[in-house]
């Protein structure tokens, strides 16, 4: 057993504290036993409140747990700036759970200290942001990638191994859809989702999962060979309260293999059954909602021919592992770390680059108050 990764976390929001609680749980209950994470360093912009998420931590319950008695927290510093965990020594790696527009810079400074770094989703605000922080990687030799976690979610590579296996027969066409009802027209329009200024809108923040389902699907199916799909056209609906986007749809194309629609939306409630869908010649697979942490997928085939309206369903569980679903990112990032890595076999740069490459087409053709902005690179 190797020597814990020693994790600095900047930011004590919500999704900090889902990825730190994770931390906590024994990988034991994963089947995990070749890596092991430990909390040294938490950053926000007051001391009060990275010290109110250390207390918060030592207080968790239930799986969450584990971590306190097995030393996962020992000699945790909370700080009250986040340049403080970019030079703690006891820092291997940073994980960013700011708002989108702050990932360019907080992932910037954090490489120029020294530190691999694990940023959360959206990777950037645009793919300039992205090259700058890819480039800064290679030269300094650190790790880097973005938190896409549901591409390590035992589901992902069930349905992989599925669609892979030519038994649904020929891929014909997908589509992919987050959708919320998150109450647009009421909601705090400071709220990082509507604010223009954290980045907010439906695309950059929901467009990760429908994008994640396309690049899992068909993107990675063998008889794709991995080639980058061509956006055939995008529509963006505004917002009119605060100019970002309402919903974003995108047509892409996978030359010889098929089209896919995806989705995103802040103003209507996703169809749970079906949240990604992949139709191929012999059957149809439906991945649940939700599409961040889906843990079912349906198998429609037709056992008559395929026009007939007779369809047999066949549900598969693949449940995560106990606890949020955020840990197996971790593990993947600890395993890389320990065997010298830059990046992920299973989230390459490239593949973050061609899904940043969607939002920035789809941004600029459309008529959001982020229409022509750009990010911090070059600055
Ligand atoms: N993988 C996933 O499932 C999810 C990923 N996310 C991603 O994580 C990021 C953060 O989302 P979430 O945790 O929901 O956001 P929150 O608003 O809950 O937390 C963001 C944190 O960022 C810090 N921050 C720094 N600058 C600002 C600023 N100007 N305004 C507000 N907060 C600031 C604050 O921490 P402090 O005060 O301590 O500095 C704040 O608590 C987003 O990019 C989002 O896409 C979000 C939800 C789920
Ligand atoms: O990444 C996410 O997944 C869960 C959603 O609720 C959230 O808006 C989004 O940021």
């Amino acid at each position: 057993m190797s020597q814990p990764i020693r994790w600095g976390i900047i930011s004590t929001g919500y999704i900090s504290t889902s990825f730190a609680k994770d931390l906590l749980v024994d990988p034991a209950t994963r089947d995990v036993y070749d890596v092991k994470h430990k909390i040294t360093a938490v950053g926000s912009r007051s001391v009060e409140s990275a010290d109110k998420f250390i207390e918060g931590l030592k207080n968790s319950e239930g799986v969450h747990s584990w971590g306190l008695t097995s030393g996962v927290l020992d000699g945790v510093m909370g700080y009250g700036t986040y340049e403080e965990v970019f030079n703690d020594p006891n820092v291997d790696v940073v994980y960013i759970g700011t708002p989108h527009t702050f990932h360019h810079p907080n992932s910037k400074a954090a490489l120029l200290a020294g530190k691999h770094v694990l940023c959360e989703k959206p990777f950037t605000f645009d793919l300039e942001e992205l090259d700058e922080l890819i480039k800064i990687a290679k030269e300094k030799k650190l790790f880097l990638m973005e938190a896409v976690w549901t591409r390590f979610h035992p589901i992902a590579y069930a349905v992989q191994e599925e669609l892979f296996s030519g038994k649904l027969g020929k891929i014909k066409r997908f589509q992919a859809d987050f959708s919320m009802d998150m109450k647009p027209e009421t909601a705090d329009p400071k709220h990082r989702m509507l604010n223009p200024d954290l980045g907010g809108g439906s695309l950059l923040d929901m467009g990760p999962y429908p994008s994640v389902w396309a690049m899992l699907c068909m993107q990675h199916h063998p008889s794709n060979q991995n080639r980058p799909p061509k956006l055939l056209s995008s529509y963006q609906t505004v917002l009119k309260r605060t100019g970002v986007d309402l919903n974003s749809r995108w047509l892409l194309e996978w030359e010889g293999v098929g089209q896919g629609l995806l989705l995103t939306e802040m103003g209507v409630k996703g169809f749970g059954p079906m949240t990604a869908l992949v139709q191929c010649e012999e059957a149809d697979l439906a991945i649940h909602w939700p599409p961040y942490k889906p843990e079912s997928y349906t198998i429609h085939t037709h056992p008559q021919n395929r026009d007939s309206p007779e369809t047999q369903a066949v549900t598969h569980h693949v449940p995560i592992h106990p606890g949020i679903g955020m840990h197996y990112e971790a593990d993947e990032v600890a395993r890389c770390l320990l065997a010298g890595k830059l990046e992920s076999d299973r989230m390459p740069w490239e593949e973050s680059r061609i899904v940043q490459g969607w939002f920035d087409e789809v941004r600029k053709a459309g008529d959001t108050v982020h229409k022509d902005w750009k990010g911090h690179a070059g600055e």
